[in-house]
């Protein structure tokens, strides 16, 4: 089952420096939490996000599991090559009740990692294969980027903004479910905004919007 978790203001921690921590780490770095990475050792790429204070970061071998005790985490992300030190850590998260991934064991982890299409930080589209093929996941998400390009426009991201102002307005100010969504829809469907917004005139569009809501009866 594809989720989305909300990791917002929390506190992740991601054993292991090298490739597959910063695959998981570029996913967590969209996603408004802490990032603390506890590895002996680090990539360029990991070093580098540490000098840009995007993560916090830990030059330590890990042996035992009094990290969890020490800083608490939300989730845990084990990505070491130390087979042994990954399923004592996915062992330990679990009997704490903590969210864990360990990369070299989909079965006893708690989440997988699909192929994700990214457009602008608004949409993301999951290609999986239940773990059958990551490697066919990435020919597909290859294959399907470049159709979902031609179909998923500017504008559609544009009147997703558009809907997110929206859509706060309409719950604080129309009280029916039913009248909330046609009013969405008339904003989503309004001429006028389509056209404002392929002409570039983004804060006309939300004017519009928000005039369509004020007027809702
Ligand atoms: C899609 C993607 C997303 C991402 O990683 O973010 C992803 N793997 C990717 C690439 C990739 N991974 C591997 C290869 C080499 C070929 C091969 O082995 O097949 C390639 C291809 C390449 O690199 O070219 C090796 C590999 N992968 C896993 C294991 C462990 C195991 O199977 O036990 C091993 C063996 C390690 C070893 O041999 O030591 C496990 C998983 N990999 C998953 C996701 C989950 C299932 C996704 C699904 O079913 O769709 C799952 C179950 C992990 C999970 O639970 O999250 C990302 C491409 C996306 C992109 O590029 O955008
Ligand atoms: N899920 C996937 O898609 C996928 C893909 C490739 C590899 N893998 C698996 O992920 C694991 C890691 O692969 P990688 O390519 O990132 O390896 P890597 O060698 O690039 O990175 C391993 C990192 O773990 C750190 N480390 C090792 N022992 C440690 C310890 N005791 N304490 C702290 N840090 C420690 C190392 O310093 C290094 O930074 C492998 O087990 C591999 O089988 C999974």
């Amino acid at each position: 089952m594809i989720v989305d978790l909300n990791l917002q203001n929390k506190l992740v921690v991601v054993i292991g420096g090298g490739n597959e921590a910063e695959k998981r780490i570029s996913s967590l770095l969209k996603q408004n939490c802490s990032i603390l990475v506890i590895s002996d050792s680090t990539s360029t790429k990991v070093n580098k996000l540490f000098k840009a204070k995007k993560i916090k970061l830990k030059k330590q071998k890990i042996q035992d599991i009094r990290f969890i005790s020490e800083f608490k985490p939300h989730m845990i992300i084990t990505t070491t090559n130390d087979k042994k030190l990954n399923h004592k850590i996915i062992n330990a998260s679990k009997r704490k009740k903590i969210i864990a991934y360990s990369s070299d064991n989909p079965e006893e982890s708690d989440f997988s990692n699909p192929a994700i299409i990214d457009f602008d930080n608004t949409i993301q589209i999951a290609i999986f294969t239940g773990g059958q093929s990551p490697a066919m996941s990435k020919k597909i998400k290859a294959k399907s980027e470049e159709a979902l390009k031609e179909l998923i426009t500017k504008e559609d991201i544009a009147q997703i903004k558009i809907q997110k102002i929206a859509r706060k307005f309409a719950k604080e100010s129309i009280p029916s479910h039913t009248q909330r969504r046609e009013c969405l829809r008339k904003i989503i469907n309004d001429n006028e905004i389509d056209q404002l917004i392929k002409d570039g005139q983004i804060k006309d569009a939300e004017k519009r919007a928000i005039t369509i809501l004020r007027n809702w009866k």
